[in-house]
């Protein structure tokens, strides 16, 4: 079994054409397992985690809450994968990375990329690792979005899926938020230089904007609220928004924010397959689908909308004061809900998917 925080790399040698039409030459996805992998008639432990907008493949550290030791991804029972997507920052290629073509990093010039590249990387690294069927593919947001196009372009492989926060298309509302932090990165003096930090203040305050979004109204009243009625500035609710800005500026860069952001835009399930209905129709996988009340920048009309179309699914909504990004956030509601859908499974399915094949 690994140690949830060893980091390994799998390097793929071959052009790997992007649906944009470029080819990157090769790429390199950091990830991480826990467990040991099971597979047997058909059925197999596998849980694999898809990250959101800025996480990487450490999930322990981002999803404590719901993966280790006695959590309901627990890697006595289950074989769980996390990769770290590509075009990220945290040891898969992405703009830093080294353009065999110049000898330099990328920078600007690393190519767009979409959910369904990211997916058929993973998919490369899935048959790397030598998995045949996934018991169950979760993410939130950016990560439900990579598990809903992985569950409709292989309607056979994930028997289980699990999409929080997430929707089948990028609403205007969310690619207006991404444009406006974009436009933000691009007004930064420093952004056409070709250096690491190129952009960096102008991430900073695409960073605060982007809190905005992931939060809400009631999230600032209850954790920012006024000091005094004689506050003329400095107010909490500003230092935040600076804090949050210097934290994203140290642990990432505005490269691979601006081309993620990108990622988010050009989500939508109906590409080339007809029409979103359609494409939603063939996912096979059982599906959970799991909005938040107070979340703003994919709203539980956006699941619902998820949950009609996929044939075998179930909608449930938890409460948040964290808005959006109480899919990172709630881990005992998000537990309690998986635990009784995941029951209910077994129950109807005996022997068919079991969620502890050990
Ligand atoms: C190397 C790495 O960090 S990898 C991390 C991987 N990242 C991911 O997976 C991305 C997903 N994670 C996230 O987006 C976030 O971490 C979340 C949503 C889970 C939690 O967000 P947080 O910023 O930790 O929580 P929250 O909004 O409560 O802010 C708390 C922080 O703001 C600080 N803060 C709170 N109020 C104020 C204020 N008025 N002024 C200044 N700072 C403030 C707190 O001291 C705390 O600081 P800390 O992060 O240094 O401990
Ligand atoms: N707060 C999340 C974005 C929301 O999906 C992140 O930084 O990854």
């Amino acid at each position: 079994m690994s140690a949830p925080s060893t980091i390994h790399y799998f390097d793929y040698k071959y052009s790997f054409p992007l649906e944009s039409g470029a080819t990157l030459p090769g790429f390199r996805l950091a990830y991480t397992t826990q467990g040991t992998l099971r597979q047997e008639n058909g059925q197999s432990n596998v849980v694999w985690i898809c990250h959101a907008l800025t996480g990487n493949a450490n999930v322990s550290d981002w999803w404590g809450g719901m993966v280790g030791a006695g959590k309901f991804f627990d890697p006595e029972k289950h074989f769980i994968v996390c990769a770290n997507v590509l075009g990220s920052c945290y040891g898969s290629s992405g703009p830093l990375s080294e353009n065999p073509a110049t000898g330099e990093p990328f920078y600007h010039d690393f190519p767009v990329v979409t959910v369904r590249d990211i997916v058929n990387s993973l998919d490369l690294l899935r048959q790397e690792l030598g998995i045949d069927r996934i018991h169950t593919c979760i993410g939130g947001s950016l990560g439900g979005e990579q598990a809903l196009e992985w569950a409709i372009d292989q309607p056979d492989l994930i028997q289980r899926l699990i999409l929080i926060a997430s929707g089948a298309v990028a609403s205007p509302w969310c690619i207006a938020f991404n444009e406006a932090q974009r436009m933000a990165i691009e007004a930064d003096p420093t952004w056409t230089e070709r250096r690491a930090d190129a952009g960096a203040m102008g991430m900073k305050a695409a960073r605060a904007m982007a809190m905005i979004s992931y939060r809400n109204y009631d999230t600032y009243g209850f954790t920012q609220a006024l000091d005094n009625n004689e506050q003329l500035d400095d107010y909490k609710a500003a230092t935040y928004q600076r804090y949050q800005g210097d934290k994203i500026v140290d642990r990432y860069n505005a490269f691979t924010y601006r081309l993620l952001s990108k990622v988010m835009d050009s989500h939508n399930v109906g590409r080339n397959r007809g029409s979103i209905p359609q494409a939603l129709g063939r996912v096979k996988s059982r599906t959970l689908v799991v909005g938040i009340r107070s979340d703003l920048l994919f709203p539980p009309s956006e699941q619902q909308f998820l949950a009609r179309h996929i044939p075998n699914a179930s909608y449930q909504e938890i409460d948040s004061l964290y808005g959006h990004d109480g899919f990172l956030i709630e881990f005992r509601p998000l537990t309690a809900l998986i635990r009784t859908w995941t029951a209910s499974l077994d129950v109807a399915q005996p022997g068919t998917v079991r969620t502890n094949p050990a």
